[in-house]
């Protein structure tokens, strides 16, 4: 006797396909049932131009989060940084698995590295996070390199350097790994020189909030040090009162770990954690100013501790004049 398959909601892209297809096989383990993924699609897969105007991965989520609701789909599966901060009522985030690298990184010609991009060298990003930390590390180390605002899917975007179109684009390295182009990195951005984006790296599995049974089945994907990390981070978007598109990067670790979290790190390493450290930025897109502060202080042992340790540390960045810097969008 085969038990009924939980239908999982995904978009058809490429990564959306790749991670919901990975949770999918998790899921299936830990509740012991198959697992259907159920295409959703959207306007925004039909017009990319629209996708622009009508705000963005927004619109996918909100179109996950409707068939969600109707209890056409079990769950859904989301990048977190895709994810806005507010949780809608009725659902749910049930599980959140351990974090991927969380890194941003360039995929460049000739295997170039940052530091190593020539004068004049035109770096590919659509996001106002990423090209207000890349200029401003451009103008603290005598780099000449222009960055160029890109739109399109993991492949649209690598398609411009491998055209001679661009010199390098920057993603996430997650995405990468997932769909299996991890190979294709040049570069790793140090956090030090580019913090990615709050939730960057973490996935997050969504149902509706009545569902019990799959709620306390899913709770086995959760990873506790990571909801911790990127409840902080999106505490902190949240307090910024920025959305994703701003450009607003924060990453919280973990001494001596280092997302991520679980791969080669023991139980007993696990145990070591004491603190957390939390750190933002924001930034004006030219790189001429940016807002960059941390704080550091025991891991918070509930879910108001992270929110409150993202919200104190939003409250310096503002008294420091990060709403400001927010004013100014990037197009
Ligand atoms: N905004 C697009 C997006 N949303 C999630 C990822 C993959 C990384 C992740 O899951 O954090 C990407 C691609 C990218 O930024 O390169």
């Amino acid at each position: 006797m085969t038990e009924k398959a939980l239908r999982l909601g995904t978009r058809r892209s490429k990564l959306a396909m790749a991670q919901s297809g990975q949770v999918a096989d998790a899921v299936s383990q830990v509740t012991g049932r198959p697992v259907e993924l159920v295409e959703i699609t959207t306007y925004g897969d039909v017009s990319r131009e629209h996708l622009a105007q009508i705000g963005g991965t927004g619109v996918f989520v909100a179109a996950l989060r409707e068939a969600l609701a109707r209890g056409e789909v079990d769950f859904a599966v989301h990048s977190l940084k895709d994810l806005p901060t507010a949780q809608p009522d009725g659902l749910v985030l049930a599980a959140v698995p351990v974090r991927e690298d969380p890194r941003d990184v360039i995929v460049a010609r000739d295997a170039l590295k940052l530091a190593d991009l020539p004068r004049g060298a035109r770096i590919g990003t659509g996001s106002p996070r990423r090209m207000a930390q890349l200029n401003a590390y451009a103008r603290g180390h005598g780099l000449d390199i222009e960055t160029v605002p890109i739109r399109g899917n993991v492949d649209t975007r690598i398609g411009y350097v491998m055209k001679g179109e661009l010199d390098a684009v920057v993603l996430a390295a997650a995405g990468l790994n997932r769909i299996g182009r991890g190979d294709e990195v040049t570069d790793f951005l140090s956090v030090d020189t580019v913090l990615p984006a709050p939730g960057q790296g973490a996935l997050a599995i969504e149902c509706a909030a009545d569902d019990a049974d799959l709620i306390a089945a899913l709770a086995e994907l959760d990873d506790p040090l990571t909801r911790v990390a990127v409840t902080a981070e999106r505490s902190l978007l949240a307090a910024l009162e920025a959305g994703c598109s701003a450009p607003v990067g924060a990453l919280a670790d973990l001494p001596p770990l280092s997302a991520p979290f679980e791969r080669g790190v023991s139980q007993a390493d696990r145990q070591t954690v004491k603190e957390m450290r939390l750190r933002g930025v924001v930034g004006t897109t030219d790189g001429s100013t940016l807002v960059q502060l941390s704080t550091t202080g025991p891991v918070p042992e509930t879910h108001e501790a992270a929110m409150a340790l993202g919200r104190e540390l939003a409250t310096e960045m503002l008294a420091q004049g990060a709403a400001g810097l927010m004013g100014e969008r990037a197009q």
